[in-house]
């Protein structure tokens, strides 16, 4: 198993490119199983869950071509409607392709996902939207079943804002016939790019952008030609990297209008932040300022960035509190960084901390995704040299983290 080496105390100087977002380019390859034309995707990041999904999609006989960060997907041949469990257990977002197949084909078997490390991640809220899309549904040894003869529009209100939930409902809607409507529709910028891709392959949907979508079904979609936002999550952690390091560092090939509170937050941390059209130069000087978060959804502040906040926070010069409202256990990372010295106790959801002066390099385990991008900040920002297991978590969601701040100065090593 992969490990990454890290030696702190470096301050990062450079450019760093932001890839394409890990969750704009998961459901956007889904959208391949709702066309036999070609999708043409490019800024497709290069990242093991992508890997994974290409690797569902394929088994069900969509064809895939790829070069490097290009993607083509033609779903002319696809004999296959289903989503083994083997695949579907190591991530999630694989829910996904169960709207598409099920809106084109009439007909999909998928494993439920179960829960990870952060909560129990249940798909209750997509069963019921496909049911009142007319879908028949039963769950039977771990698999969804889903068929039908014909998806029917009709209004849907989410009990909860989900994301991959609106997406699967999103896709399934677009090839229903009628109109849906989608009420308490997740907002994230990585919806909305879905969005964009559909109509672009001939989808009529209105309120893009909005918690209200609504859908006139089409009887087809056709090929499109797309390029993958540009990853706000990843953009942030490198902003938290420089926050907690110190430096200069740009990030290019980013975008600057969809980073919600972020930026206002990375501010009161004491980042100084030119920002261009696609660039955002961040400097850091001084010790970072103590900034408390709440996690929310879209446009608040966003989960997939708590822990990266909350590594600065422990080396900031006063006390914060984290509290998360979006996973039930996504705090799994306190107790790793209170190994490296942090001073974190937990209460319910939330963390409280109290800055330190200092952090001590120590062997330490990634847990989840966002965990391990924390304390691949927390480690750089460390005195001596820290070791972290079960970086595979890592590699889900990032494109070649450690060299793309091995780049800027950090001394960041892979031991296989
Ligand atoms: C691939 C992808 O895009 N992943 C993102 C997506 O995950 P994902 O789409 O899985 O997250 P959701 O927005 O669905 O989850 C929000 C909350 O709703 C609950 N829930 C959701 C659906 C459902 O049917 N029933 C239910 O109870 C979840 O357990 C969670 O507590 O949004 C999350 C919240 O921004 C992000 O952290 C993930 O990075
Ligand atoms: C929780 C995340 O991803 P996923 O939904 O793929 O587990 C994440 O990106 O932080």
């Amino acid at each position: 198993m992969d490990k990454l080496q890290i030696v702190g105390g470096k301050r990062l100087n450079g450019d760093i490119k932001i890839s394409g977002a890990k969750n704009a380019a998961l459901p956007i390859l889904c959208a391949g199983l709702l066309t036999a034309g070609d999708l043409e995707l490019s800024n497709v990041p290069r990242l093991h869950d992508v890997k994974t999904m290409l690797e569902l999609l394929e088994q069900t006989g969509l064809k895939v071509d790829q070069d490097d960060e290009r993607v083509t997907l033609n779903g002319s041949g696809i004999d296959k409607l289903e989503a083994p469990y083997e695949l579907v257990k190591t991530m999630r977002a694989s829910i996904l392709v169960l709207g598409p197949l099920l809106a084109r084909f009439g007909e999909a078997k998928v494993s439920l996902p179960g829960g990870c490390a952060i909560g129990s991640r249940p798909v209750d809220q997509h069963i019921m939207g496909l049911r009142a899309l007319g879908a028949e549904i039963s769950i039977e040894g771990g698999y969804i079943y889903a068929k039908c003869k014909k998806l029917k529009g009709a209004r849907i209100r989410t009990e909860m804002i989900t994301v991959t939930g609106t997406e699967n409902l999103l896709m399934a809607a677009t090839l229903a016939e009628g109109e849906t409507v989608l009420e308490n529709a997740a907002r994230e910028p990585e919806v909305t790019d879905l969005a964009n891709l559909l109509v672009k392959m001939g989808a009529k949907i209105d309120g893009i952008g909005t918690d209200r979508l609504v859908i006139q079904g089409v009887a087809e979609l056709h090929g499109a030609k797309h390029a993958v936002i540009s990853d706000r999550i990843e953009a942030a952690t490198f902003l938290c990297a420089v926050a907690a390091t110190g430096g200069d560092i740009t990030i290019t090939n980013t975008r600057t209008d969809i980073f919600d509170v972020a930026l206002d937050k990375l501010r009161e941390l004491g980042l100084h932040m030119t920002i261009g059209e696609n660039s955002i130069r961040a400097q850091m000087d001084s010790r970072p300022h103590p900034v408390s978060v709440r996690t929310t959804e879209y446009p608040g502040f966003p989960t997939d960035m708590q822990a990266q906040f909350m590594a600065v926070n422990i080396i900031a010069g006063g006390s914060s509190r984290v509290t998360e409202t979006i996973f039930e256990n996504r705090f799994m990372h306190v107790q790793e960084m209170n190994r490296l010295g942090a001073n974190i106790q937990t209460e319910g959801n939330t963390a409280f901390i109290k800055g330190v002066d200092r952090l001590v390099g120590a062997p330490v385990m990634a847990t989840d995704l966002r965990a391990s991008a924390s304390l691949v900040i927390a480690a750089m920002a460390a005195e001596g040299t820290t070791v972290i297991d079960r970086i595979y978590h890592l590699d889900r969601g990032y494109d070649r983290m450690e060299a793309k701040l091995s780049a800027v100065g950090a001394d960041v090593i892979r031991i296989k």
